[in-house]
């Protein structure tokens, strides 16, 4: 190819697939994960309205977006900090907040869902957005853990469904799972893995197995690694060093577990162990349970195994 066509295709392509589609995206749950999908999808130029359930939980999002931008800014205009401030004002500018989560997807091409890892609450809010969003519009849910098609039963657009699972943080962690059941569309799916790329992440594709590919293999370990100090065969700060320093992960698994919620790890536990009850990589674990009931939900609430800065 001439070098002249080879330019010309290499940027009518990045341009035609830029948004897949999409341009307007709806975030419902704006927590640790929600809150780094909208920074991303905004960042990357798509119109984002957040949901989240009270006004003043969406004003700490924005804010964390915020502060999180300040980082990447930091490093992407080192030497224009103008033109920095700059980005994060359009970047914030394209985020708008509701907590009316039916009226908010009156206009969206796609809805992330991001809430409480609960199938019963996840189908009952996507069985109000079936009714309220137009008939284009994707739906997807972040799930870390609950099948797609158990989510999507919910709702009348199946072929209009799939899974789009980020990973924590979401503004650095590279990777993004695009999840499809039977009844997707081969359309759905090309939008979704489209709309990965105009975000900037690397996508796989995964089927609507357990965990897909990162948690099927992640979650066992993490949980081994919990049973390791139950049986009292290591304490949590060795085990994190051990695998930084000798596997090269990192953060230790404790350390993974504060980061991503003890609540959110018991959540995905506890599931597995009620669908596949003669698994024993998926038995619940009394210490975990213990830390969670005690509120220590690990960096979220200033402790889980170890302790931290709010
Ligand atoms: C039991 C069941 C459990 C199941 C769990 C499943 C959960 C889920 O479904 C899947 C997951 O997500 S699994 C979880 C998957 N996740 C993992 O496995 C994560 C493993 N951990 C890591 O990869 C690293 O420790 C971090 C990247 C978190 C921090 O890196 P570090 O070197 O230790 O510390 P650093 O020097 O501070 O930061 C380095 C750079 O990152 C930048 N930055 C950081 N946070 C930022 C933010 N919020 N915004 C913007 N930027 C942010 C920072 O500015 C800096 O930039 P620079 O340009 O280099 O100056
Ligand atoms: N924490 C992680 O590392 C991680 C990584 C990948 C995927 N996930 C998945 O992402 C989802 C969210 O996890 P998180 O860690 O961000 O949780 P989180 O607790 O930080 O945030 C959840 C947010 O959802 C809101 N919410 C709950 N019910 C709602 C409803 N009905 N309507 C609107 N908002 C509602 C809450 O107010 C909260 O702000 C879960 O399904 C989880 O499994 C988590």
């Amino acid at each position: 190819m001439a070098q002249a066509t080879r330019v010309f295709f290499r940027h009518f392509s990045s341009s035609s697939s830029r948004f897949g589609n999409i341009k307007n995206v709806t975030i419902i749950g704006t927590g640790l994960m929600g809150a780094g999908i909208a920074q991303v999808a905004a960042s990357t130029g798509h119109h984002v309205v957040m949901v989240d359930q009270t006004d003043d939980i969406l004003s700490k999002s924005k804010a964390n977006i915020e502060k999180s931008l300040q980082r990447v800014v930091k490093k992407k205009y080192a030497d224009n900090p103008k033109a920095g401030e700059t980005f994060i004002a359009e970047v914030m500018s394209r985020l708008t907040t509701k907590t009316d989560a039916a009226a908010a997807v009156k206009n969206t091409d796609l809805v992330i869902e991001a809430i409480v890892e609960n199938l019963e609450v996840k189908k009952k809010l996507f069985s109000s957005l079936d009714k309220a969003a137009p008939k284009h519009t994707i739906f997807t849910s972040n799930t870390s853990s609950i099948p797609i098609k158990d989510i999507a039963v919910a709702t009348q657009r199946q072929d209009r469904f799939g899974g789009l699972h980020f990973f924590n943080p979401v503004p650095v962690m590279k990777l993004l799972e695009v999840i499809r059941i039977p009844a997707t569309s081969d359309e759905t799916f090309n939008t979704l893995l489209a709309f990965g790329k105009a975000m900037d992440k690397s996508t796989v594709n995964c089927k609507d197995t357990p965990g897909f590919i990162v948690n099927r293999l992640l979650v066992p370990y993490m949980m081994e690694a919990v049973r390791m100090v139950e049986r009292g065969e290591a304490s949590p700060q060795d085990v994190d060093t051990a695998m930084k320093l000798g596997a090269g992960y990192p953060m230790g698994p404790f350390e993974l577990t504060d980061y991503v919620g003890l609540d959110t790890c018991k959540f995905i536990i506890d599931g597995w162990h009620k669908k596949y009850p003669d698994n024993p990589l998926f038995m619940p674990s009394p210490l975990l349970d213990k830390l969670v009931s005690e509120g220590k939900l690990g960096n979220k609430t200033g402790e889980g195994f170890y302790k931290h800065k709010k």
